[in-house]
Protein backbone atom coordinates (compact mmCIF):
# COMPACT_ATOMS: atom_id res chain seq x y z
CA UNK A 1 0.00 0.00 0.00
CA UNK A 2 1.46 3.38 -0.92
CA UNK A 3 2.62 5.48 2.18
CA UNK A 4 0.62 8.64 3.60
CA UNK A 5 3.37 11.23 3.81
CA UNK A 6 3.39 13.36 6.74
CA UNK A 7 4.73 16.75 7.43
CA UNK A 8 5.43 17.93 10.59
CA UNK A 9 5.67 21.50 12.01
CA UNK A 10 7.86 21.67 15.05
CA UNK A 11 9.60 19.54 17.00
CA UNK A 12 10.12 20.65 20.13
CA UNK A 13 8.12 19.36 23.33
CA UNK A 14 5.28 18.08 21.54
CA UNK A 15 6.82 17.43 18.34
CA UNK A 16 9.77 15.27 19.39
CA UNK A 17 7.47 12.97 21.21
CA UNK A 18 5.51 12.63 17.62
CA UNK A 19 8.22 11.54 15.67
CA UNK A 20 8.85 8.95 18.56
CA UNK A 21 6.02 7.23 18.50
CA UNK A 22 5.33 7.11 14.83
CA UNK A 23 8.60 5.50 14.98
CA UNK A 24 8.82 3.45 17.75
CA UNK A 25 4.95 1.87 16.56
CA UNK A 26 4.79 2.35 12.95
CA UNK A 27 3.88 -1.21 12.70
CA UNK A 28 0.96 -1.26 14.58
CA UNK A 29 -0.12 1.86 13.10
CA UNK A 30 0.01 0.92 9.41
CA UNK A 31 -2.28 -1.62 10.50
CA UNK A 32 -4.59 0.33 12.15
CA UNK A 33 -4.80 2.99 9.37
CA UNK A 34 -4.86 0.32 6.49
CA UNK A 35 -1.05 2.11 5.30
CA UNK A 36 2.01 2.89 6.18
CA UNK A 37 2.67 6.65 7.19
CA UNK A 38 6.32 7.99 6.06
CA UNK A 39 7.33 11.39 7.35
CA UNK A 40 7.92 13.65 4.83
CA UNK A 41 9.65 16.25 6.64
CA UNK A 42 10.21 18.00 9.71
CA UNK A 43 9.96 22.12 9.81
CA UNK A 44 11.67 23.99 12.73
CA UNK A 45 13.42 27.05 13.41
CA UNK A 46 17.03 26.25 14.37
CA UNK A 47 18.42 23.44 12.12
CA UNK A 48 21.57 23.17 13.97
CA UNK A 49 19.66 22.63 17.93
CA UNK A 50 20.40 19.96 19.99
CA UNK A 51 17.00 18.17 20.32
CA UNK A 52 15.16 15.25 22.18
CA UNK A 53 14.78 13.37 19.34
CA UNK A 54 17.36 11.89 16.76
CA UNK A 55 15.97 13.23 13.57
CA UNK A 56 17.34 12.74 9.85
CA UNK A 57 19.12 15.80 8.56
CA UNK A 58 17.66 15.23 4.88
CA UNK A 59 14.16 15.44 6.97
CA UNK A 60 14.64 18.85 8.40
CA UNK A 61 14.01 22.26 6.94
CA UNK A 62 13.66 26.13 7.84
CA UNK A 63 10.92 26.42 4.83
CA UNK A 64 7.87 25.27 6.02
CA UNK A 65 5.94 26.54 3.75
CA UNK A 66 6.96 24.42 1.29
CA UNK A 67 6.50 21.62 3.24
CA UNK A 68 3.02 21.76 3.76
CA UNK A 69 2.28 22.58 -0.19
CA UNK A 70 4.63 19.76 -1.28
CA UNK A 71 2.13 17.71 -3.42
CA UNK A 72 3.08 14.60 -2.03
CA UNK A 73 2.42 15.82 1.26
CA UNK A 74 -1.06 13.98 2.65
CA UNK A 75 -1.03 15.39 6.35
CA UNK A 76 -0.08 18.10 8.00
CA UNK A 77 0.44 17.84 11.90
CA UNK A 78 1.08 21.25 13.43
CA UNK A 79 3.01 21.44 17.29
CA UNK A 80 4.86 25.04 15.96
CA UNK A 81 2.40 26.70 18.46
CA UNK A 82 1.07 31.00 18.50
CA UNK A 83 -0.81 32.36 16.48
CA UNK A 84 1.64 32.86 12.89
CA UNK A 85 3.19 31.57 11.24
CA UNK A 86 1.05 28.28 12.34
CA UNK A 87 -2.51 30.19 11.20
CA UNK A 88 -0.68 30.99 7.74
CA UNK A 89 0.73 27.41 7.20
CA UNK A 90 -2.04 25.14 8.43
CA UNK A 91 -4.60 27.87 6.31
CA UNK A 92 -1.96 26.89 3.26
CA UNK A 93 -2.24 23.05 4.09
CA UNK A 94 -6.05 22.98 4.09
CA UNK A 95 -6.39 25.03 0.70
CA UNK A 96 -4.31 22.55 -0.55
CA UNK A 97 -6.44 19.46 0.33
CA UNK A 98 -4.33 18.22 3.26
CA UNK A 99 -5.58 16.78 6.32
CA UNK A 100 -4.26 18.74 9.39
CA UNK A 101 -4.23 17.85 13.31
CA UNK A 102 -2.45 20.45 15.52
CA UNK A 103 -2.23 21.33 19.40
CA UNK A 104 -2.44 24.76 18.99
CA UNK A 105 -5.11 26.04 21.45
CA UNK A 106 -3.81 29.84 21.35
CA UNK A 107 -4.67 29.48 17.23
CA UNK A 108 -7.97 27.65 17.55
CA UNK A 109 -9.37 30.04 20.35
CA UNK A 110 -8.76 33.15 18.01
CA UNK A 111 -9.18 31.82 14.94
CA UNK A 112 -10.93 28.90 14.82
CA UNK A 113 -13.32 29.93 11.96
CA UNK A 114 -10.53 30.48 9.65
CA UNK A 115 -9.04 27.57 10.28
CA UNK A 116 -13.04 25.66 9.91
CA UNK A 117 -13.72 27.54 7.15
CA UNK A 118 -10.06 26.27 4.82
CA UNK A 119 -10.94 23.00 5.83
CA UNK A 120 -14.32 23.03 4.56
CA UNK A 121 -13.19 24.72 1.41
CA UNK A 122 -10.18 22.29 1.00
CA UNK A 123 -12.68 18.95 1.73
CA UNK A 124 -9.68 18.27 4.37
CA UNK A 125 -9.79 17.43 7.92
CA UNK A 126 -9.17 19.60 11.29
CA UNK A 127 -8.70 17.34 14.20
CA UNK A 128 -7.69 19.04 17.15
CA UNK A 129 -7.90 16.40 19.94
CA UNK A 130 -4.58 17.47 21.67
CA UNK A 131 -5.60 21.10 22.14
CA UNK A 132 -7.60 20.53 25.52
CA UNK A 133 -6.07 18.75 28.22
CA UNK A 134 -3.32 17.09 26.72
CA UNK A 135 -3.87 12.68 26.42
CA UNK A 136 -7.37 12.79 27.87
CA UNK A 137 -9.70 12.42 25.07
CA UNK A 138 -12.20 15.37 26.19
CA UNK A 139 -13.14 17.11 22.40
CA UNK A 140 -14.36 13.79 20.86
CA UNK A 141 -16.64 12.95 22.98
CA UNK A 142 -18.08 16.09 23.55
CA UNK A 143 -17.90 16.67 19.60
CA UNK A 144 -19.27 13.11 18.60
CA UNK A 145 -20.49 10.55 21.81
CA UNK A 146 -22.33 13.96 23.69
CA UNK A 147 -24.12 15.03 20.43
CA UNK A 148 -27.12 13.63 20.71
CA UNK A 149 -27.10 14.99 24.57
CA UNK A 150 -27.67 18.63 25.74
CA UNK A 151 -24.69 19.42 28.05
CA UNK A 152 -25.42 21.85 30.64
CA UNK A 153 -21.94 22.16 32.17
CA UNK A 154 -18.46 21.63 31.70
CA UNK A 155 -16.20 22.05 35.13
CA UNK A 156 -12.28 21.57 35.16
CA UNK A 157 -8.69 21.75 35.23
CA UNK A 158 -7.17 22.03 32.13
CA UNK A 159 -3.84 23.82 33.07
CA UNK A 160 -1.31 21.75 34.24
CA UNK A 161 1.43 24.08 35.12
CA UNK A 162 -0.97 25.61 36.94
CA UNK A 163 -2.26 23.08 39.24
CA UNK A 164 1.24 21.88 39.39
CA UNK A 165 2.05 25.09 41.19
CA UNK A 166 -1.21 25.05 43.73
CA UNK A 167 -0.20 21.31 44.19
CA UNK A 168 3.49 22.19 45.22
CA UNK A 169 1.94 25.53 47.26
CA UNK A 170 -0.89 23.54 49.21
CA UNK A 171 1.65 20.32 49.35
CA UNK A 172 4.98 20.79 50.06
CA UNK A 173 4.52 25.13 51.10
CA UNK A 174 6.70 26.03 48.06
CA UNK A 175 6.94 29.17 46.62
CA UNK A 176 5.40 30.26 43.33
CA UNK A 177 8.62 30.91 41.85
CA UNK A 178 9.96 27.44 42.82
CA UNK A 179 6.89 25.84 42.27
CA UNK A 180 6.66 27.49 38.18
CA UNK A 181 10.62 26.55 38.11
CA UNK A 182 9.91 23.17 38.11
CA UNK A 183 6.75 23.19 35.85
CA UNK A 184 9.42 24.57 33.37
CA UNK A 185 11.74 22.16 33.85
CA UNK A 186 9.56 19.38 33.58
CA UNK A 187 8.11 20.56 30.24
CA UNK A 188 4.49 21.54 31.34
CA UNK A 189 4.97 25.17 30.95
CA UNK A 190 4.25 26.92 27.47
CA UNK A 191 7.32 28.88 25.85
CA UNK A 192 6.18 32.07 27.85
CA UNK A 193 4.49 30.46 31.01
CA UNK A 194 2.75 33.97 31.00
CA UNK A 195 0.20 32.21 28.85
CA UNK A 196 -0.47 29.47 31.66
CA UNK A 197 -0.12 31.54 34.88
CA UNK A 198 -2.51 34.37 33.58
CA UNK A 199 -4.97 31.97 32.83
CA UNK A 200 -4.22 32.38 29.11
CA UNK A 201 -3.89 28.83 28.39
CA UNK A 202 -6.62 27.66 30.42
CA UNK A 203 -8.71 30.23 28.82
CA UNK A 204 -8.15 29.41 25.12
CA UNK A 205 -8.87 25.71 26.48
CA UNK A 206 -12.60 26.97 27.86
CA UNK A 207 -12.89 28.87 24.48
CA UNK A 208 -12.76 25.52 22.66
CA UNK A 209 -14.60 23.31 24.84
CA UNK A 210 -17.44 25.70 25.40
CA UNK A 211 -17.83 26.16 21.66
CA UNK A 212 -18.37 21.82 21.08
CA UNK A 213 -20.46 21.94 24.25
CA UNK A 214 -22.91 24.43 23.29
CA UNK A 215 -22.43 24.24 19.54
CA UNK A 216 -21.85 28.07 19.16
CA UNK A 217 -18.38 29.81 18.38
CA UNK A 218 -16.49 30.99 21.17
CA UNK A 219 -13.12 32.74 21.41
CA UNK A 220 -11.00 33.23 23.83
CA UNK A 221 -11.84 37.13 23.97
CA UNK A 222 -15.67 36.20 25.17
CA UNK A 223 -13.74 33.98 28.07
CA UNK A 224 -13.51 36.15 31.71
CA UNK A 225 -10.03 35.64 32.70
CA UNK A 226 -8.19 35.47 35.98
CA UNK A 227 -4.95 34.21 36.79
CA UNK A 228 -3.69 32.38 39.63
CA UNK A 229 -0.04 35.39 39.81
CA UNK A 230 -1.92 37.02 42.68
CA UNK A 231 -2.25 34.25 44.96
CA UNK A 232 0.22 33.45 48.07
CA UNK A 233 1.11 30.92 49.70
CA UNK A 234 -1.06 32.97 52.96
CA UNK A 235 -4.14 32.29 50.69
CA UNK A 236 -3.48 28.77 49.58
CA UNK A 237 -2.33 27.57 53.72
CA UNK A 238 -5.60 29.67 54.65
CA UNK A 239 -8.07 28.03 52.64
CA UNK A 240 -6.22 24.68 53.67
CA UNK A 241 -7.03 25.44 57.23
CA UNK A 242 -10.80 26.04 56.21
CA UNK A 243 -10.74 22.79 54.98
CA UNK A 244 -10.69 24.18 51.03
CA UNK A 245 -7.83 23.61 48.51
CA UNK A 246 -7.00 26.50 46.06
CA UNK A 247 -7.15 25.11 42.04
CA UNK A 248 -7.78 27.23 38.39
CA UNK A 249 -11.03 26.07 37.31
CA UNK A 250 -12.46 26.54 33.71
CA UNK A 251 -16.52 26.37 34.03
CA UNK A 252 -18.33 26.54 30.70
CA UNK A 253 -22.18 26.87 32.16
CA UNK A 254 -25.54 27.42 30.72
CA UNK A 255 -28.09 29.99 32.41
CA UNK A 256 -30.35 28.85 34.16
CA UNK A 257 -32.81 29.87 32.04
CA UNK A 258 -30.96 28.07 29.06
CA UNK A 259 -30.52 30.89 26.83
CA UNK A 260 -27.14 31.76 27.11
CA UNK A 261 -23.73 30.43 29.09
CA UNK A 262 -20.72 31.74 30.37
CA UNK A 263 -17.39 30.66 29.92
CA UNK A 264 -14.74 31.80 32.51
CA UNK A 265 -11.48 30.71 34.07
CA UNK A 266 -10.22 31.79 37.57
CA UNK A 267 -8.69 30.78 41.08
CA UNK A 268 -11.62 29.17 43.12
CA UNK A 269 -11.99 27.75 46.56
CA UNK A 270 -12.95 24.00 46.51
CA UNK A 271 -14.07 21.63 49.36
CA UNK A 272 -11.18 19.22 49.77
CA UNK A 273 -13.84 16.60 49.69
CA UNK A 274 -14.78 17.38 45.96
CA UNK A 275 -13.27 14.95 43.58
CA UNK A 276 -11.55 17.95 41.50
CA UNK A 277 -9.41 18.57 45.07
CA UNK A 278 -7.49 15.33 44.80
CA UNK A 279 -6.42 16.11 40.97
CA UNK A 280 -2.65 16.50 42.19
CA UNK A 281 0.36 17.64 40.24
CA UNK A 282 0.27 18.50 36.48
CA UNK A 283 -3.00 15.90 36.16
CA UNK A 284 -5.95 17.58 34.78
CA UNK A 285 -9.74 16.55 35.14
CA UNK A 286 -12.86 17.42 33.52
CA UNK A 287 -16.31 17.22 34.40
CA UNK A 288 -18.84 17.30 32.14
CA UNK A 289 -22.85 17.57 33.00
CA UNK A 290 -25.12 16.43 30.40
CA UNK A 291 -29.38 16.51 30.48
CA UNK A 292 -29.16 12.59 29.80
CA UNK A 293 -25.67 11.00 30.88
CA UNK A 294 -25.78 12.77 34.19
CA UNK A 295 -22.32 13.44 35.60
CA UNK A 296 -19.53 12.35 33.29
CA UNK A 297 -15.71 12.88 34.67
CA UNK A 298 -12.29 12.47 32.41
CA UNK A 299 -9.10 12.25 34.45
CA UNK A 300 -5.72 12.57 32.88
CA UNK A 301 -1.88 13.84 31.89
CA UNK A 302 -3.37 17.22 30.86
CA UNK A 303 0.40 18.35 29.53
CA UNK A 304 3.99 17.29 28.71
CA UNK A 305 5.58 15.56 25.40
CA UNK A 306 4.57 12.44 25.21
CA UNK A 307 0.93 12.32 26.81
CA UNK A 308 -0.13 14.90 24.07
CA UNK A 309 1.51 13.34 21.64
CA UNK A 310 -0.42 10.71 22.17
CA UNK A 311 -3.77 12.67 21.84
CA UNK A 312 -1.76 13.85 18.45
CA UNK A 313 -1.68 10.25 17.16
CA UNK A 314 -5.18 9.34 17.98
CA UNK A 315 -5.98 12.32 15.56
CA UNK A 316 -3.44 11.28 12.56
CA UNK A 317 -4.65 7.92 12.56
CA UNK A 318 -8.23 9.06 12.42
CA UNK A 319 -7.55 11.65 9.59
CA UNK A 320 -5.18 8.99 7.71
CA UNK A 321 -8.28 6.46 7.95
CA UNK A 322 -10.34 9.19 6.66
CA UNK A 323 -8.04 10.07 4.00
CA UNK A 324 -8.27 6.50 3.00
CA UNK A 325 -11.65 5.86 3.03
CA UNK A 326 -12.56 9.52 0.66
CA UNK A 327 -14.24 11.12 3.55
CA UNK A 328 -13.96 13.53 6.17
CA UNK A 329 -14.94 14.24 10.03
CA UNK A 330 -18.03 15.88 11.12
CA UNK A 331 -17.91 19.41 10.71
CA UNK A 332 -18.00 22.32 13.58
CA UNK A 333 -21.30 22.48 14.44
CA UNK A 334 -22.44 26.29 15.25
CA UNK A 335 -26.20 25.84 14.78
CA UNK A 336 -26.99 26.70 18.32
CA UNK A 337 -28.99 30.25 19.02
CA UNK A 338 -26.72 30.97 22.05
CA UNK A 339 -24.33 33.37 23.17
CA UNK A 340 -21.67 34.28 25.81
CA UNK A 341 -23.69 36.11 28.61
CA UNK A 342 -21.12 38.87 30.30
CA UNK A 343 -19.01 37.80 33.36
CA UNK A 344 -21.67 39.93 35.28
CA UNK A 345 -24.36 37.70 34.99
CA UNK A 346 -22.92 34.70 36.32
CA UNK A 347 -24.04 33.34 39.75
CA UNK A 348 -20.83 32.31 41.93
CA UNK A 349 -20.33 31.92 45.44
CA UNK A 350 -17.83 33.97 47.43
CA UNK A 351 -15.10 33.92 50.31
CA UNK A 352 -14.40 37.08 51.65
CA UNK A 353 -11.60 38.26 54.47
CA UNK A 354 -11.79 41.71 55.56
CA UNK A 355 -9.11 43.45 57.94
CA UNK A 356 -12.11 45.53 60.17
CA UNK A 357 -11.82 47.76 62.87
CA UNK A 358 -12.06 46.25 66.48
CA UNK A 359 -15.22 48.01 67.22
CA UNK A 360 -18.55 46.82 68.31
CA UNK A 361 -21.45 47.00 65.83
CA UNK A 362 -18.78 46.41 62.76
CA UNK A 363 -20.77 43.04 61.63
CA UNK A 364 -24.27 44.76 61.78
CA UNK A 365 -22.33 47.22 59.13
CA UNK A 366 -20.87 44.75 57.09
CA UNK A 367 -24.02 42.66 56.64
CA UNK A 368 -26.10 45.64 56.23
CA UNK A 369 -23.95 46.45 52.46
CA UNK A 370 -24.33 43.31 51.66
CA UNK A 371 -28.02 42.78 52.11
CA UNK A 372 -28.28 46.12 50.18
CA UNK A 373 -26.56 44.51 47.49
CA UNK A 374 -29.10 41.40 47.54
CA UNK A 375 -25.83 39.17 48.65
CA UNK A 376 -26.89 37.07 51.17
CA UNK A 377 -24.73 35.70 54.07
CA UNK A 378 -24.05 31.65 54.11
CA UNK A 379 -21.67 32.12 57.08
CA UNK A 380 -19.65 34.40 59.05
CA UNK A 381 -16.84 34.68 61.37
CA UNK A 382 -15.42 36.95 63.74
CA UNK A 383 -11.55 36.35 63.93
CA UNK A 384 -8.67 38.15 66.26
CA UNK A 385 -8.35 41.05 67.85
CA UNK A 386 -7.39 44.95 67.72
CA UNK A 387 -5.11 45.23 64.52
CA UNK A 388 -5.44 41.34 63.71
CA UNK A 389 -9.05 42.01 63.15
CA UNK A 390 -10.54 39.77 60.33
CA UNK A 391 -14.48 39.11 59.56
CA UNK A 392 -14.29 36.17 57.33
CA UNK A 393 -17.60 35.73 55.23
CA UNK A 394 -19.07 33.04 52.88
CA UNK A 395 -21.70 34.31 50.80
CA UNK A 396 -25.01 32.45 49.17
CA UNK A 397 -25.01 32.44 45.43
CA UNK A 398 -24.89 36.00 43.46
CA UNK A 399 -24.81 37.33 40.52
CA UNK A 400 -20.70 38.23 39.89
CA UNK A 401 -22.32 42.06 39.29
CA UNK A 402 -23.77 41.89 42.77
CA UNK A 403 -20.65 40.37 44.48
CA UNK A 404 -18.79 43.00 42.75
CA UNK A 405 -20.51 45.57 43.81
CA UNK A 406 -20.46 44.67 47.25
CA UNK A 407 -16.55 44.95 47.03
CA UNK A 408 -16.59 48.43 45.98
CA UNK A 409 -18.85 49.25 49.03
CA UNK A 410 -16.76 46.93 51.19
CA UNK A 411 -13.84 49.51 50.16
CA UNK A 412 -15.95 52.52 50.93
CA UNK A 413 -16.51 51.88 54.34
CA UNK A 414 -14.57 53.30 57.25
CA UNK A 415 -14.53 50.24 59.35
CA UNK A 416 -13.16 48.21 56.61
CA UNK A 417 -9.15 48.38 56.82
CA UNK A 418 -8.96 45.78 53.69
CA UNK A 419 -10.03 43.19 51.77
CA UNK A 420 -7.19 40.82 52.69
CA UNK A 421 -8.39 37.98 50.16
CA UNK A 422 -11.64 37.66 47.96
CA UNK A 423 -12.02 34.50 45.89
CA UNK A 424 -14.42 32.61 44.33
CA UNK A 425 -15.88 29.03 46.07
CA UNK A 426 -17.09 26.63 43.49
CA UNK A 427 -18.25 22.91 44.48
CA UNK A 428 -20.32 22.57 47.49
CA UNK A 429 -23.51 23.99 46.47
N1 LIG B 1 3.99 21.17 25.93
C1 LIG B 1 2.80 20.69 26.28
O1 LIG B 1 2.62 20.06 27.32
C2 LIG B 1 1.62 20.91 25.39
C3 LIG B 1 1.68 21.71 24.28
N2 LIG B 1 0.58 21.90 23.50
C4 LIG B 1 0.65 22.72 22.31
O2 LIG B 1 1.52 22.08 21.38
C5 LIG B 1 2.17 23.06 20.59
C6 LIG B 1 3.68 22.84 20.68
O3 LIG B 1 4.08 22.98 22.02
P1 LIG B 1 5.57 22.57 22.48
O4 LIG B 1 6.01 21.36 21.78
O5 LIG B 1 5.51 22.57 23.97
O6 LIG B 1 6.40 23.83 21.97
P2 LIG B 1 7.99 23.97 21.84
O7 LIG B 1 8.29 25.40 22.05
O8 LIG B 1 8.67 22.96 22.67
O9 LIG B 1 8.27 23.58 20.31
C7 LIG B 1 7.93 24.44 19.25
C8 LIG B 1 8.62 23.92 17.98
O10 LIG B 1 8.21 24.74 16.89
C9 LIG B 1 9.36 25.13 16.15
N3 LIG B 1 9.12 26.44 15.55
C10 LIG B 1 8.92 27.61 16.20
N4 LIG B 1 8.74 28.58 15.28
C11 LIG B 1 8.81 28.00 14.07
C12 LIG B 1 8.70 28.48 12.73
N5 LIG B 1 8.48 29.77 12.48
N6 LIG B 1 8.84 27.58 11.71
C13 LIG B 1 9.08 26.29 11.97
N7 LIG B 1 9.19 25.77 13.22
C14 LIG B 1 9.05 26.63 14.24
C15 LIG B 1 10.50 25.15 17.15
O11 LIG B 1 11.71 25.02 16.42
P3 LIG B 1 13.13 24.91 17.19
O12 LIG B 1 13.10 23.58 17.88
O13 LIG B 1 14.13 24.94 16.10
O14 LIG B 1 13.18 26.05 18.11
C16 LIG B 1 10.13 23.96 18.03
O15 LIG B 1 10.65 22.79 17.45
C17 LIG B 1 1.68 24.41 21.12
O16 LIG B 1 0.58 24.83 20.35
C18 LIG B 1 1.24 24.09 22.53
O17 LIG B 1 0.27 25.00 23.00
C19 LIG B 1 -0.63 21.31 23.77
C20 LIG B 1 -0.75 20.50 24.86
C21 LIG B 1 0.35 20.28 25.78
N1 LIG C 1 1.09 24.60 29.27
C1 LIG C 1 -0.01 23.71 29.16
C2 LIG C 1 0.36 22.56 28.30
C3 LIG C 1 -0.78 21.84 27.80
O1 LIG C 1 -1.71 22.34 27.22
C4 LIG C 1 -0.38 23.21 30.54
O2 LIG C 1 0.38 23.43 31.47
O3 LIG C 1 -1.46 22.62 30.68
Amino acid sequence: MKPLKVALLGCGVVGSQVIRLMHEQAGDLAARIGAPLELAGVAVRRLGRKRDIEVDPALLTTDAEALVTRDDVDIVIEVIGGIEPARSLIVAALSKGKSVVTANKALLAEDGATLHEAARTGNGDLYFEASVAGAIPLLRPLRESLAGDHVKRVLGIVNGTTNYILDKMDSTGASFTDALEEAQTLGYAEADPTADIEGFDAAAKAAIVAGLAFHSRVTAAEVHREGITDITATDVASAKAMGYVIKLLAICARSDDGRSFGVRVHPAMIPRSHPLAGVREAYNAVFVEAESAGQLMFYGKGAGGAPTASAVLGDLVAVARNRLAGTRGSEESTYADLSAHPMGETVTRCHVALDVADKPGVLARVADLFAQHDVSIQTVRQEGHGDDAQLVIVTHRATDAALSATMDGLRDLDIVRAIASVMRVEGDD
